[in-house]
């Protein structure tokens, strides 16, 4: 992410306001979207096709989770400021907008004046435009922030940008759209580089490396950085692109090479600066290949640290799960794991082909829900050469094929279609795959784990799904706990956090926030639980985080608190004043005080003055709430 060059927040508005008036903008003026070409008709398509798939990876899993409620809109633009692709709602801009929101709409600045998307663009850094920052009057209902994407080159990609209609805390928007373009950076520059180069994360401790907000290094075979991220160049304190690992460090870039995989390495910069590296080499990379997982969060795309200890933070049910699976995988007994989306299922397979005799084989992860339909056959089991129209002339081998002598992982397959059903069943029984347009089987050693979040059962009664299949895949079924259930919560937060916090931060989540994620409902499980995590490691920005630095939406769940506990108790700390709890009243008031110096991110004389009480009332008020 580019850094501001010292401005502080006006004089970027300011400068830009200056910029519009020079290109002889006025305020009045209406301007059309001047909606553009379509994605197909781009000659960029094939970097762009990469850039919107690595932004649904991302960003998809975030709206679900963290913004479904909210009213917002995420766009990514290109570099020219072009929507290209978006996530949410409309109804939040009025009709006479709806244009500035559609794919092919353009956000320059030339010639739409001051805007996060358009100023993010001329800027080079991340920028939010409140309401009358906005150069044209016809903007100024939005709120609007805005983070580039760079390539590996530092090249700028596109613009990701999240708008709302309201007053929300400023820095919480553009924290979670500068963590969502980090980590968009991030998961392109893996993408494209883990299968033929060495990669090193770094950061400032062992235990952090899953963090967005990681460095990242890539090298070739001679130990020169060909591709970094924008956060490499902060912790080694310069551009490490072109420059050999010897000239960025005291530790000889040879060693960092050929150092193992598994085990953090300690570097010392030549500010004398002390970081921990975790490498990545790229054949180890080619074992695991996921299809169909884009629209999902997954683990950080270089983290290959998954073992059965991960998983196993204390909670009976989960290490009764894991040690079953991991038996009778040995004896190739077919596993089908259970269990509400986002408990961490994709991460016990993981963790099993780790730990299992066929860790050097491929683990091939396939999300049965997300092929569509017409193409699971050919996807599957692969395709003799023009067997169909549109098939590659060569053919294609098919992922069963390319699981061969390693694990495959169907994903959902409750959502597989009746014919690959069958095609599946006789795959199982006759240990061989005939691909589709050809006579031929071709003999296959697979180990099967399937995993469905919906009961088979009643697939099975609906007619959706082949009983006989049921029996074949169904050698063991192992339920994973949903996250609410779990006896290990605590645990489990305190290490997601670490995972995801940034060096500065400490260790350990403070009681009040750690009380609040324990007592939360989480219908969205670990899934949701990593995206709380890091938009709130994002937001507050290098600080301990505090209940204010929560989504929004989080934070809202907390306060209609149904059946589970109200702000008041969630954030009470022992021995703070319990009279607080059993007047509606005075909680009504914690409650808006809460809210009020969260959309004041913790400033408190601007909270008072928002509540139209004293400084001194607000202290009161938080020590009530354990927040301060
Ligand atoms: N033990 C764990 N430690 C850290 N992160 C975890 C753990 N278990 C799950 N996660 C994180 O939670 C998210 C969801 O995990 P995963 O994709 O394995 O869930 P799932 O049950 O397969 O979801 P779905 O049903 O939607 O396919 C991922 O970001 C994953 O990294």
């Amino acid at each position: 992410m580019g850094s501001n060059d010292g401005l502080n927040e006006s004089q970027v508005i300011q400068e830009s306001w200056n910029r519009c008036i020079a290109w002889g903008l006025e305020h009045n003026s209406r301007p059309s979207p001047a909606l553009g070409q379509s994605l197909g008709e781009r000659v960029d398509h094939g970097t762009l096709t990469n850039l919107i798939a690595a932004a649904d990876a991302e960003v998809a899993p975030y709206y679900r989770n963290v913004l479904s409620s909210s009213r917002c809109l995420i766009l990514l633009t290109d570099a020219q400021g072009t929507v290209v692709r978006r996530w949410g709602d409309d109804a939040m801009a009025g009709h006479h907008l709806k244009a500035w929101f559609q794919n092919g709409a353009n956000w320059r600045e030339q010639t739409c004046g001051t805007n996060a998307i358009g100023t993010a663009i001329t800027t080079g850094f991340a920028v939010q435009v409140q309401r009358n920052d906005h150069f044209l009057k016809l903007h100024r209902q939005l709120i609007g922030s805005a983070a580039p994407i760079y390539d590996a080159n530092n090249e700028l990609m596109g613009v990701l940008s999240v708008f709302t209609d309201a007053y929300l805390p400023q820095a919480h928007t553009l924290g979670m759209v500068r963590l969502l373009s980090q980590s968009v950076e991030n998961r392109l520059i893996c993408k494209r580089f883990e299968h033929s180069h060495c990669l090193i994360t770094l950061n400032t401790n062992a235990d952090n490396f899953d963090s967005p907000w990681s460095g990242i290094l890539v090298c070739d075979d001679r130990g020169t950085v060909i591709a970094s991220n924008q956060r490499a160049g902060q912790l080694l304190g310069r551009n490490p692109l072109n420059h050999s690992l010897d000239s960025l460090m005291t530790t000889p870039g040879k060693r960092v090479l050929q150092h193992p995989e598994r085990t953090p390495l300690t570097l010392i910069t030549l500010n004398k600066v002390r970081l921990s590296a975790r490498v990545t080499h790229p054949n180890a990379a080619d074992h695991e290949l996921s299809v169909g997982k884009s629209a999902r969060q997954e683990p950080r795309p270089n983290s290959r640290e998954s073992n059965l200890p991960v998983l196993e933070l204390g909670d009976s049910a989960v290490r009764r799960c894991a040690d079953q699976a991991a038996k009778v995988l040995r004896r190739k007994v077919p596993l089908i794991i259970t269990g509400e989306t986002g408990v961490g299922k994709e991460v016990l397979v993981k963790a099993l082909h780790q730990s299992s005799e066929r860790r050097n084989q491929p683990l091939v992860s396939v999300n049965c829900a997300a092929i569509p339909s017409e193409l699971v056959e050919s996807e599957l089991f692969g395709y003799q050469q023009g067997a169909f129209t549109g098939a590659r002339a060569q053919g294609s081998v098919g992922l069963i094929r390319k699981a061969d002598k390693g694990i495959l992982f169907l994903d959902e397959i409750g959502e597989m279609p009746m014919a690959a059903q069958s095609r599946l069943l006789r795959v199982l029984q006759e240990r061989e795959v005939t691909p589709v347009g050809s006579t031929e089987s071709l003999p296959v050693d697979i180990l099967l784990v399937t995993a469905t979040n919906r009961s088979l059962q009643s697939r099975i009664e609906l007619g959706q799904f082949r009983s006989d299949l049921f029996y074949r895949i169904n050698g063991l079924s192992v339920a994973l706990p949903p996250l609410r259930e779990r006896s290990d919560k605590q645990e489990l937060i305190q290490h997601i956090y670490r995972e995801h916090r940034d060096p500065e931060q400490p260790e350990t989540l403070s009681a009040p926030v750690l009380s609040a994620l324990i007592n939360h409902p989480w219908p969205g499980n670990i899934r949701q639980l990593v995206n709380v995590i890091s938009v709130a490691v994002a937001i507050a920005d290098g600080e301990p985080i505090q209940l204010w630095h929560l989504p929004e939406d989080f934070l809202s769940q907390i306060d209609q608190a149904g059946s589970h506990p109200d702000p008041v108790s969630v954030a009470k700390q022992p021995g703070s004043n319990p009279s607080a709890h059993e007047s509606p009243a005075i909680s009504d008031g914690l409650s808006q005080t809460l809210k009020a110096y969260r959309q004041c991110m913790g400033n408190i004389s601007r909270t008072a003055r928002a509540l139209s009480i004293s400084r001194n009332t607000v202290y009161k008020r938080l020590r009530e709430l354990g927040v301060r």
